[in-house]
Formats: structure tokens, C-alpha cells, sequence
């Protein structure tokens, strides 16, 4: 009988039928592991995954694999797009990807990995990590960290990204280059949320009223101008509405569901230098440190400095001023290139 070590290694392939994750098979397959691949449903959209899981099959076929389709669109739907709807009801600016990632991607896939005995899981994240932390991809342009910062910890040592060290345009030309593949490398980008075909309004729109004219105020609670619902706004937003005789731009500085009113201010009156986060998931054991925040995907770092408290929330003090820091997105740690984790964000001053 062979040994543990003697056995090839298992590996499941979350395949969207993207150029990303048919390189990272293939180079998983190259790698010598026994590589079988998932194609999650995870909302409808007709016609949508007929045509990915054709393309999954395809590669699969290629490669010589099996791939399946896992149905997780109740999941989905309970986790990630319920609570993306919601949110906008509540004036806040939700970040799907990254409930998604903790639940669905790296949740229901890695439980997905021990029922068939796979010993790891893989995507096509640009991201990387040693063993403990999450850490940022060599291509910068393309790094995905944030949007993993509410995985769980334990199962870090479980993942596999092929593409970590690669550059995008580098993935492409390697999918060019091999026949079976080519059409991969000239599909379009999929769209930053994958349940958004058009407009984040769009799928509001389907449940519940946006277009709802409302009051805009200023910071002293003067009425100045009208608007076209709340929900079309997010903070630091400086378009969409009607300011009186305003000659100076101004933004969105907070949103108010109740009365469907925004109030908005000129850019350095929305200035925050302290944040407070909520269900805080952090790599390591850390109650108080220093580190790098980021309170938006793409947006640079800044300094501050974090102080853990109960019930999973923290205080975090920025360094330098942000603009536009949006309750319900994520604030998210760095040092150098490690993802320490975060939070989401309630209240910013
Ligand atoms: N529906 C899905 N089923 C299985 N795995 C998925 C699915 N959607 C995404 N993934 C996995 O998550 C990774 C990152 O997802 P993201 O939506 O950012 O894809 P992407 O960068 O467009 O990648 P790709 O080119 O593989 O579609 C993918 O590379 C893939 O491994």
C-alpha cells in the first residue's frame, strides 16, 4: 500500500469557466496533483450558467478531469444576496464579494473539498500566502486580498493560488498559447460583481422602489436641494443630485434611509480620522497593534492604529485623514504584504 507521501496530493479547482481558474488548473495538473474540478450555481441569471459550465466542461475535458456543478444558490442567495439588498435599504454600501468569499467560496467549497477527500482547494485569486496569512499578489494591479480578509483562518493551509506570483496579462498569453485554451485568453473581464449584469440600481430595482425624490441637506440640516432616492447615493458621491446655487462641488457625507434624505458637504468637511468596525476576523491573536488600513478596495493604504473590544468590534485611528469612508464596507489590515484581517465598518468621524 503507498504511503501519505507517496499518494498525489488532491486538489479542488473552483472553475468559473474564466481564464484564471483553467490556468490554475492546468498549472495544478502540471504540478503533479490529482486536480477535479466545481463549477458553483450561485444565482440565476438565464442562460448564464449553461454557458460557464459548458466552458468548464470543455476545459475539463481538455485536461482530462472531472468537473461538476454544485447548486449553492440558496446559500447564496440567504448569505451574500439578501443581505446586498438589505444593506441598500439601510443606507449602507455592502461588499458581496467578500461575505461571499468567507461563505460560499471558501465555505461551502472547502466543505465541499472534504467530501471528496480533496486535501486542498484552489482559485484563481491573485493572492498569496504562507501558511498563516493571506498575503498581497505579486501583481499589484490585480491583488485580491481584501475581499479575503473574513476567511477563516484555519483553513488558510488548505488553499492553493497558482496565480499569486503571475501577472494577468502573463495568465492570457499562457492560455494563448495552447489550443484548446485559446478562446479563453480574449473573454471578456467578468464584471466586479458576478450577480450584477448591469447596475447595482438594476437588481434593486427588482425589489424594492429606489426612484424616490428626497431632500438633500446640508451638515446643519438646512434643506439645499432635491435628489433621486438614497439608495442611488453612497458616501462621497458627488453627482446624481441638485444642490441650489451651489459653486463649489459637493458630496454625499452621510445617507439617511428613514427620511430619504442625504446630507452633503464640500470635499474636506467629509474628512474621517477614526473609524469603528464590527465583526472583526483577524489571522492571529493581536488585541492592539499598528498596521496599514484600507477602507475601499481600490484606494491607497494609510496608518493607524487598531484596539480590539468586545463582541468582535474595534477602534481604528487613522494616521493621515480619508475621504468617503462608507458604513458597510470593509476596513482591512495590512503589514507589508500580510493581510492581519478587519472588519466592517459602522461609524466613521
Ligand atoms: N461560479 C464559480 N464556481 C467555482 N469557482 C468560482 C466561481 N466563481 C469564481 N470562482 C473561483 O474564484 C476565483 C476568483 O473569482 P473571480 O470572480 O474574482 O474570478 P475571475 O478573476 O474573473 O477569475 P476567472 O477568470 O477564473 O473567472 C476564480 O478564479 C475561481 O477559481
Amino acid at each position: 500500500m503507498k504511503t501519505v507521501n507517496e499518494m498525489k496530493k488532491k486538489v479542488l479547482v473552483g472553475m468559473s469557466g474564466g481564464v484564471d481558474s483553467t490556468v490554475t488548473a492546468k498549472l495544478l495538473l502540471d504540478a503533479g496533483y490529482e486536480v477535479e474540478g466545481v463549477y458553483m450555481k450561485l444565482h440565476e441569471k438565464p442562460g448564464y450558467h449553461e454557458e460557464n459550465f459548458r466552458r468548464v466542461l470543455h476545459v475539463a475535458a481538455y485536461l482530462g478531469i472531472e468537473a461538476k456543478m454544485l447548486d449553492l444558490s440558496k446559500d447564496f442567495e440567504e448569505a451574500v444576496y439578501k443581505p446586498f439588498v438589505e444593506s441598500y435599504r439601510q443606507g449602507l454600501t455592502p461588499n458581496p464579494c467578500a461575505k461571499c468569499n468567507r461563505q460560499i467560496k471558501f465555505g461551502k467549497m472547502i466543505e465541499y473539498a472534504d467530501e471528496i477527500g480533496a486535501d486542498y482547494l484552489a482559485t484563481g485569486h491573485y493572492v498569496r500566502h504562507d501558511g498563516t496569512y493571506i498575503l498581497e499578489a505579486l501583481d499589484e494591479t490585480k491583488d485580491q486580498s481584501y475581499f479575503l480578509f473574513d476567511i477563516d483562518k484555519k483553513i488558510i493551509p488548505r488553499l492553493l493560488f497558482p496565480l499569486g506570483e503571475w501577472r494577468k496579462e502573463d495568465v492570457k498569453a499562457y492560455a494563448a498559447k495552447i489550443e484548446a485554451l485559446e478562446s479563453f485568453a480574449t473573454q471578456k473581464e467578468s464584471s466586479e460583481i458576478c450577480f450584477v449584469e448591469t447596475t447595482y440600481i438594476d437588481v434593486l430595482k427588482k425589489h424594492i422602489p429606489v426612484d424616490m425624490p428626497g431632500e438633500v441637506l446640508d451638515t446643519e440640516g438646512n434643506v439645499i436641494g432635491h435628489h433621486k432616492g438614497f439608495m442611488h447615493y453612497t458616501i462621497g458621491k458627488r453627482r446624481g443630485f441638485f444642490v441650489k446655487g451651489a459653486h463649489e462641488p459637493h458630496y454625499v457625507k452621510e445617507i439617511l434611509p428613514e427620511t430619504n434624505q442625504i446630507v452633503v458637504t464640500p470635499h474636506s468637511a467629509l474628512e474621517v480620522r477614526q473609524i469603528e468596525i464590527e465583526g472583526v476576523n483577524l489571522m492571529d491573536g493581536r488585541r492592539e497593534f499598528a498596521c496599514d488600513v484600507k477602507v475601499r478596495y481600490r484606494t491607497k493604504r494609510v496608518p493607524c492604529h487598531v484596539e480590539v473590544k468586545e463582541d468582535g468590534k474595534a477602534l481604528v485611528k487613522l494616521s493621515e485623514p480619508v475621504f468617503g469612508v462608507a458604513s458597510g464596507q470593509a476596513a482591512v489590515f495590512y503589514e507589508d504584504d500580510r493581510l492581519l484581517g478587519g472588519g466592517w465598518i459602522t461609524t466613521a468621524e
